[in-house]
């Protein structure tokens, strides 16, 4: 009489050895649980993923390479430590976090899923340990891959939604920094920029760190400008990098292979640098004079047809440009612009970004030559 024998039904999950087990063989069936659960578990989340590499993604390789680990799990799963499972005596299955309830995003729910599968890895790590030490080191090599599944699907993600990203915050200091941000978000906005040339950095890390988060709550990418070591302290997508800042190759080093970095440019030969050293994005102007960035001289539309014929990069038209004039640079072949004053200063960023949206996605010229869609 076994493992059928030694769970009592009546008691509700709890374990009464009605025959007695050695303390041996009852660690054992534990640790078979445990195993069971963790393959289960891990299995299941990277089935989560998979699906979003699949459907989401269109990505064919990703979605592979989590059916691989998949079979790789299933592989360690044998009879025996199904054997040991049981479900109704698991005191663990009603126990929910309530982040487990709630995904604000896909970007949220993939990391959720990430998390599960790599405790679940580690678990199944160590306790093999005590099963099958083969299995052990399979785990942890297993554990490696998925960090680095996890860093280049979140880096695909981030490059996707700058590509679907047709309006770009900027952001300007003032009381209202974060209901603005806010509201502009609720309108649909998918892309910002945290700029503060002079505060100190204990409120920039302060600031900083309360807007990653909220446009991570709304899935939009964050930003941040120019500052390398403020964008790795609070986990941003990236950073923006003017002709001044520091050399997109340094940049990309120290920021790794998956985060965003733009780059501003003002003429064509610093635009098909940017390319060449490989920026993610590029601002195109000041399309027209502003106060926001005072002595720099006005580009024009020039540079704007420029860009929407020959930029094989998403590339965003900035400078002076408002819900008045924004038909002019779409016009000249913009699909994507980037502002400050425009939403930092409305009295309804909502409305605003609304506007803009409706402007930049049904009056988008694909047909201009190259131009990036
Ligand atoms: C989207 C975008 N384009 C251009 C700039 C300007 O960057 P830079 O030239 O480095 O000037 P500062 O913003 O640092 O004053 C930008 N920030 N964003
Ligand atoms: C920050 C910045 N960079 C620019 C560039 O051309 O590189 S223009 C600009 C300011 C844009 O502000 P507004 O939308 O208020 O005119
Ligand atoms: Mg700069």
């Amino acid at each position: 009489m076994k493992e059928a024998d030694c769970y009592d039904g009546s008691t509700n999950g709890v374990v009464v050895m009605v025959e007695p087990y050695s303390q041996t063989e009852q660690i054992q069936q534990v640790v078979y649980r445990i195993l069971d659960a963790n393959l289960d578990r891990a299995r299941e989340g990277l089935r989560i993923i998979e699906e979003w590499c699949r459907f989401g993604l269109n990505n064919a390789q990703l979605a592979a390479e989590c059916k691989k680990e998949r079979q790789e799990i299933a592989h360690w799963h044998t009879g025996e430590l199904r054997a040991a499972r049981n479900t109704p005596g698991d005191p663990g299955t009603d126990l929910t976090h309530p982040q487990e309830e709630q995904r604000t995003s896909i970007k949220s729910l993939l990391q959720a899923n990430f998390c599960r599968v790599q405790e679940a890895l580690r678990v199944l790590e160590e306790y093999s340990k005590l099963y099958n030490p083969n299995m052990g080191k399979a785990c942890k090599q297993m554990r490696y891959r998925i960090y680095t599944l996890e860093s280049s699907l979140m880096g695909r993600h981030r490059q996707q939604l700058l590509l679907r990203s047709r309006l770009y915050l900027v952001t300007s200091p003032g009381d209202k920094l974060i209901e603005t941000v806010e509201a502009a978000l609720k309108g649909g906005l998918t892309l910002v920029q945290y700029r503060d040339k002079t505060a100190d950095d204990t409120v920039r890390l302060q600031q900083a760190k309360k807007l990653r988060q909220l446009c991570h709550d709304y899935g939009a990418i964050f930003l941040v400008n120019d500052r390398l070591d403020l964008a790795l302290a609070v986990d941003a997508d990236g950073v923006h990098l003017g002709q001044q800042d520091l050399p997109i190759a340094i940049a990309r080093e120290l920021l790794g292979p998956h985060r965003l970095i733009g780059r501003s440019t003002t003429k064509v030969a610093e635009l098909q640098a940017a390319i060449a050293e490989g920026a993610d994005y590029v601002g195109v102007g000041p399309v027209y004079e502003t106060p926001t960035k005072e002595g720099k001289a006005a580009t024009g539309l020039e540079y704007v047809r420029y860009a929407a014929k020959n930029c094989s990069i998403p590339w965003f038209a900035i400078g002076g440009i408002d819900p008045n004039n924004v038909n002019e640079v779409i016009n000249a072949g913009a699909n994507r612009v980037a502002v400050v004053r425009s939403l930092m200063q409305a009295e309804q960023p909502t409305l605003v970004t609304q506007f803009f949206l409706s402007q930049l996605i049904s009056r988008m010229k694909p047909e201009l030559g190259m131009s990036y869609v």
